[in-house]
């Protein structure tokens, strides 16, 4: 569906300074994807995608949208396929003088439609975004999370195959965030609609992506399916970004800030446990004891889904010899459980924080 190949921007900002915004990027977003862009402020998110309709023109590669490489277009057929490529933004973007109404059907003014048939245009993509009874309202008159169903309903005006959102929910609360992300699956299933987000909140990638790409730096630095990258992260940053996402950062700050959580005895292990599908759910905690005399005491749990699969974090204390713990960690891997030990990484955060018990 659309296919950035080797994509490199570069701005020139004086003479003797060049910013590389991206930087060799290629991506591939089939039919259908939501595809989420994460990454901190400055990565490089909105520059490459509005690549995708050429609101930036790459120094390099090569853009190609439903088959058509957009940079060979000539400026007719340039206009007529970002028609089909729908953008909306975090800030709305509404026009404050003319009702919602007639924002919505502003992007069909110079269309081939009679006025009956924009009528009815509009008043079905209203209804789509549930606002119909704010047809004749103003901008100013709504709720951050209604003008953004508003934005949405505009960008649907030309029934386009993808939609580009570029921090959509970051200016709203976390409620109407999950209205606004629930509304963008539905039609991602109801009108087979290609979403592309750029955000800076996993959280947002969880909840509705089924692929995601990390960037920094203007480089994409790993993607993959949501449950790939969120059992099998690679890089650090994006294993904080999930951390983030999962609440286990927050698990991992309250073990570590209350001195009566954490009591490790000499020989100890804090461990980070990931469970994917069917594991979560096998009673391994009791085993460890029944069969490596190894005591597991559990400081943190938490279970997410994603894509219909279970996905469970755990912080746990283990207990027995060097020897029994060894043995209990390769039981763990050997039923599909990630296990990282984490002892020195929070023993050493937890002096940072000036809480360290000798
Ligand atoms: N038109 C421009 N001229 C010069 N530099 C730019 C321009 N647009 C973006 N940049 C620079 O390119 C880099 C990437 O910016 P970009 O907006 O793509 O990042 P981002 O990941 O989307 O961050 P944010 O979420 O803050 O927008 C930044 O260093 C930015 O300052």
């Amino acid at each position: 569906m659309i296919s950035l190949q080797d994509i490199s921007v570069t701005f020139k900002a004086d003479k003797n300074k060049a910013i590389h915004a991206v930087q060799h990027v290629s991506l591939d977003v089939d039919k259908g994807d939501v595809y989420g862009i994460v990454g901190y402020s400055g990565a490089g998110k909105s520059t490459l995608v509005r690549t995708i309709n050429l609101l930036q023109r790459p120094t390099e590669g090569k853009v190609i949208v439903s088959g058509k490489d957009m940079m060979a277009l000539n400026d007719k057929d340039l206009r007529e396929s970002r028609k089909k490529i729908g953008m909306i933004f975090q800030h709305f973007n509404l026009m404050r003088s003319r009702t919602i109404y007639d924002n919505v059907a502003f992007p069909l003014k110079n269309s081939s439609l009679s006025k009956k048939e924009i009528h009815d245009k509009v008043t079905e993509l209203l209804s789509l975004v549930g606002l119909s009874e704010k047809a004749k309202a103003y901008p100013s008159q709504l709720s951050g999370g209604q003008k953004q169903r508003v934005a949405i309903a505009r960008a649907l005006a030309n029934d386009p195959e993808v939609l580009l959102c570029d921090e959509a929910t970051s200016a709203l609360d976390p409620k109407t965030t999950s209205s606004i992300l629930a509304l963008l699956k539905e039609l991602n299933k109801r009108l087979n609609l290609t979403i592309v987000i750029i955000t800076h909140e996993m959280q947002v990638v969880k909840e509705i992506c089924n692929k995601v790409a990390v960037m920094e730096n203007g480089g994409v630095i790993e993607y993959g399916s949501i449950l790939d990258i969120f059992t099998k992260p690679q890089n650090q940053l994006t294993k904080d970004f999930i951390d983030t996402a999962t609440h286990v950062e927050h698990g991992i700050e309250t073990v570590i800030t209350h001195p009566t959580i954490l009591n490790l005895n000499e020989h100890d292990v804090l461990t980070k446990l990931s469970f994917v599908g069917g594991s979560t759910g096998e009673p391994l905690i009791a085993k460890l004891a029944n069969t490596f005399n190894v005591q597991g005491n559990i400081l943190f749990g938490n279970v997410e889904i994603l894509q219909d699969t279970p996905v469970g974090t755990l912080l746990l204390v283990l207990s027995g010899t060097p020897e029994a713990i060894a043995k209990a960690v390769r039981y763990l891997q050997d039923n599909g459980v990630t296990v990282e030990i984490i002892t020195d990484e929070i023993i050493a955060e937890k002096k940072n924080k000036g809480g360290a018990e000798e």
